[in-house]
């Protein structure tokens, strides 16, 4: 049955860009408005101020789950939102794993975002060594159980999910649409348990090597609400072909 959930088209930039490339995609971009379709860009935070003129959401990519004080390096949500932020990458895979983030420091950076009205964009998603020994959805149950035990189910109202397998993520190798939809599909059931309503309204994004070529294919799954763009976000006009990719 067709949903009526608006896509989101997101681009992590990750470590990528510079000012200059802020600049061209304010202008590919801005403008653009595609039926059903939300754009949102999540440039590295030193280039949030590029923005400015910029007529669709912006991110952080990731936030600390502190609200001020001696951090080191680190950025607040309460400044992600001084700089214009409105969604914040969390739990993304790359942090997991380079800055040893667990479940449960994802959840209280999930719930530092919430407290200050950003949408946290909970990422989630198996390394390879799990889909192959097959308990890739156990896997994803802990990390949605972290964050559902520290802040509640009730807030997946204000939340947006990304589902990335790793070993789809910078590697060319996307997950079929079918292996896409049973992992959504079990996301928002899993959700579901614990309040149906919330599930259904639940934007639940792919990510991993998608591009233009095949965006639309992997956008037109039931559970499947939009993408998280890393690569193929860094070209302006190849990251708006993606984003016309995911109207219904
Ligand atoms: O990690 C990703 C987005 O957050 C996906 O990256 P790629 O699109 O480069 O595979």
């Amino acid at each position: 049955m067709p949903h009526s959930r608006r896509h989101l088209v997101a681009g992590n930039w990750k470590m990528n860009g510079n000012s200059q490339l802020a600049t061209q995609m304010v202008a590919a971009l801005n403008g653009q408005s595609i039926d059903g379709v939300d754009i949102l860009v999540c440039p590295p935070s030193l280039y949030l101020g590029d923005f400015k003129q910029a007529d669709f959401s912006l991110g952080g990519q990731n936030l600390s789950e502190f609200a001020s004080g001696a951090h080191t390096g680190e950025v607040s949500a309460s400044m992600l939102l001084e700089a214009g932020c409105k969604y914040v990458l969390v739990g993304h895979s790359e942090r997991r794993t380079d800055n040893h983030e667990s479940n449960d420091l994802v959840a209280k950076k999930v719930e530092a975002a919430l407290k200050n009205g950003l949408i946290p964009v909970l990422c989630v998603g198996e390394p390879e060594s799990i889909r192959e020994d097959g308990t890739y959805f156990d896997f994803i149950s802990a990390q949605l159980d972290a964050v559902i035990e520290l802040v509640g189910i009730a807030q997946f109202a204000h939340m947006v999910v990304a589902y990335e397998p790793v070993w789809a993520i910078g590697t060319g190798k996307t997950a079929s649409p079918e292996q896409a939809q049973e992992v959504h599909k079990f996301i928002r059931d899993h959700i579901a348990k614990g309040d149906t309503d919330i599930s259904q309204k639940l934007q639940i994004l792919y990510g991993g090597s998608v591009k233009s070529a095949n965006a639309k294919e992997l956008f037109s799954q039931p559970d499947v609400d939009g993408g998280l763009i890393g690569g193929a976000s860094l070209d302006p006009q190849e990251f708006l072909n993606i984003c016309q990719a995911a109207k219904g």
